[in-house]
């Protein structure tokens, strides 16, 4: 297996994370994690469920504070961040999720436009509350991401693969130097995801976007990432350029279970058929003769 890059410094590296613990209770979800990502890189986080994917997102934004170690994004100690600085600092990196986490009962611009609440000062009420520059802006973004005929649109009415398209483009509203993004296709069809992904990563290119990415699908990673970093019990047990990544360092990180989207589907429709078949042998089943 790659030994995880855990030394060395990179003089252009946005990201660091050195000897990062992070224990909830009397569950450790990072354990001794060091990291560091360089400028424009797509690196994505792969691992089983509970392995300290999120956990180790959620600490690039100050969203979780190490127990112990250091964070450094941007040139700054997370950690250490507050009020304004940690503002700045968020505005500075996007953040997209598996449930998108838009308003559904707002419009499509409007969600996008939410985007750029970081920074401008106070509520906004509908489209009224936002600089024309910022429409402007909020429109390029739609059509960036293939939806500007969709802006007037309430955004519950998209289908998933559209309504992450509209996350992201809300992300580009930050004009961010840094992109996190925790499993953002796993609500997704294989088709939409690759869309989305591929997506990613054009915009990454175009706009020199840094992206930490969170997958379950292997395939997908192989497909889009520059780096790959495997996690296993919180701990990077693999850090390795994607062309170099081999079949037996993946089985270590998940052992034997699916890891490609065609694997993942498989099981899902194996477990959506065995859901079916239990309720309709529930709903088979002879009533229980009424209590005397
Ligand atoms: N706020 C929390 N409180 C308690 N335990 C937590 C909390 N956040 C995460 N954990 C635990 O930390 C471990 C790592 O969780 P994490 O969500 O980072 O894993 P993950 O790899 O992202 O999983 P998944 O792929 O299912 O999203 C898990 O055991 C989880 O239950």
């Amino acid at each position: 297996m790659t030994a995880p890059a855990t030394t060395g410094p990179a003089p252009d590296a946005l990201i660091r994370l050195s000897g990062v613990t992070k224990t909830f209770g009397s569950t450790t979800a990072l354990k001794d994690a060091s990291l560091q990502v360089s400028r424009g890189e797509i690196v994505v986080l792969l691992g089983l469920s509970g392995s300290g994917k999120s956990t180790l997102l959620r600490h690039l934004d100050g969203l979780e504070i190490p127990t112990s170690g250091d964070v450094e994004v941007l040139g700054a100690a997370v950690p250490s961040l507050r009020g304004k600085a940690l503002r700045a600092l968020r505005s500075r990196v996007g953040f997209i999720f598996q449930q998108f986490e838009l308003v559904p009962s707002l419009t499509v611009l409007e969600n996008v436009l939410t985007g750029s609440l970081s920074r401008v000062r106070g509520p906004r009420l509908g489209l009224w509350g936002y600089a024309k520059t910022a429409k402007i802006q909020a429109l390029e973004h739609l059509d960036r991401v293939g939806l500007l005929d969709r802006a007037y649109q309430r955004s519950d009415t998209l289908s998933g693969g559209q309504q992450q398209r509209v996350a992201i483009a809300r992300a580009l509203m930050q004009k961010p130097d840094i992109l996190l993004a925790d499993e953002p296709v796993a609500s997704l069809d294989p088709e939409s995801s690759d869309q989305v992904m591929a997506l990613i990563r054009e915009i990454a290119a175009d706009e020199g976007l840094t992206v930490v990415c969170s997958l379950h699908q292997v395939d997908l990673a192989i497909n889009w990432a520059d780096r790959i970093v495997g996690l296993r019990h919180g701990e990077i047990v693999l850090d390795t350029p994607t062309t170099d990544l081999t079949k037996s360092e993946v089985m270590e990180i998940y052992g034997r279970v699916a890891t490609t989207t065609a694997e993942l589907r498989a099981v899902q429709v194996e477990l959506t058929d065995a859901a079916i078949d239990a309720a309709s042998a529930a709903t088979d089943a002879p009533a229980k003769a009424p209590v005397a």
